[in-house]
């Protein structure tokens, strides 16, 4: 009863996403005695459910998969047991593996929708009273989880917000550093990817002003909803969309080459370009990246916005690269003033 008052504690002390999927492996590992626990996180990319390790355990810690840039997950018919829980909308599917472990999978409901799943695996099968108890700490997880994601995302269009994003891009570039590094751990065993970095892009509303003059606020919040749907299904589950403030977005792009960075935010651009926006038509975005370096935050984020600066002053609807306009002459490698106002 003790150690189980200090897990609910502690799995309600927490204010970030990570920690509290950390929280949830250790009360499971610790209270049921499972010899493995992960928190996968199931996301739909191009109309197919998908599953990936978000926290698990490796060599007995607990560790954080998320951030880890080859995580790219893998489509939910590889987990055949899981994929039944789904379709029969089950909050716990037993499977036995060929060595004889037990799997539980255990997905977290929240209005009819499942994002989150738990697999907790044991040799040994389970108490009477276990499974009860499991599903009781699952419940104050998931309301736990639905109270973090309100304070994490953007009311309107649902993309994570301002707040978030500092914390994830800190996080993401000491996830970087040579030491920490996941990728880095892997290109030290294999041949480093030539080319693969890590981009960030600031994505803004080309004449997002007139938009809500010509056909008010409801129609510029539609506009708002709209691109952030474009942005979702137009970069993979591994990269992140932010919304930034007013028509200002922000993606974090993982684990690709320069060509194919270039290529992918050209797609979103003329996704934008090429939808349908009811009642008010076509809308442009203009779109500024830079190199995801071991920069500080400020100076990663001033290049971006350097470049989209570049965007709209030379046309707008268009995507521009910071490096490129600074080795063409166009732009001066210095952070502007108007950088530092974003931190
Ligand atoms: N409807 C709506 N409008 C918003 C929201 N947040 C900011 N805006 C509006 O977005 C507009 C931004 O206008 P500007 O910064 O002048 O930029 P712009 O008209 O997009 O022009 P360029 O960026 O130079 O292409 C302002 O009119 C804001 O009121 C919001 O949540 N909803």
């Amino acid at each position: 009863m003790e150690a189980l008052l200090k897990h609910l504690v502690d799995i309600t002390c927490q204010r970030d996403h990570t920690l509290l999927d950390s929280s949830i492996v250790s009360a499971l590992h610790e209270l049921v005695g499972a010899s493995q626990v992960c928190v996968h996180e199931l996301f739909r990319f191009r109309d197919e459910l998908y599953v990936r390790p978000r926290v698990g355990m490796q060599d007995g810690k607990i560790v954080a998969m998320e951030e880890s840039p080859d995580n790219n997950g893998e489509p939910i018919s590889r987990y055949p047991a899981l994929l039944a829980a789904i379709k029969q909308r089950k909050t716990c599917m037993e499977e036995m593996t060929a060595n004889g472990d037990r799997i539980l999978w255990l997905p977290v409901w929240l209005n009819d929708k499942v994002s989150t799943c738990l697999k907790v695996s044991n040799p040994t099968p389970y108490g009477s009273g276990t499974l009860p108890m499991m599903e009781g700490i699952l419940s104050v997880y998931r309301n736990y989880q639905n109270i973090l994601d309100y304070s994490e995302r953007d009311s309107l269009t649902g993309l994570l917000n301002r707040k978030t994003f500092d914390e994830k891009f800190s996080r993401l570039l000491s996830a970087n550093t040579p030491e920490n590094s996941l990728q880095n751990q892997e290109e030290r065993r294999h041949q480093p990817a030539e080319g693969i970095g890590q981009w960030l892009a600031v994505v803004d509303i080309d004449h997002f002003k007139r938009v809500n003059d010509q056909f008010g606020h409801l129609y510029g919040d539609e506009v708002l909803i709209l691109v952030a749907n474009l942005l979702r299904q137009s970069f993979r589950a591994q990269d992140r969309v932010f919304r930034f403030g007013g028509e200002e977005f922000v993606v974090l792009l993982r684990s690709t080459t320069l060509e194919d960075a270039r290529k992918i935010f050209e797609r979103f651009r003329a996704n934008v370009e090429q939808h349908d926006f009811p009642q008010v038509g076509r809308v442009t975005v203009s779109l500024g990246f830079a190199s995801i370096s071991t920069e500080s935050p400020v100076v990663i984020l001033g290049h971006a916005d350097q470049a989209l600066y570049y965007a709209k002053a030379n046309g707008r609807n268009r995507v521009c690269y910071y490096d490129e306009l600074v080795s063409r002459g166009e732009l001066h490698s210095e952070v502007s003033n108007d950088t530092v106002e974003f931190f």
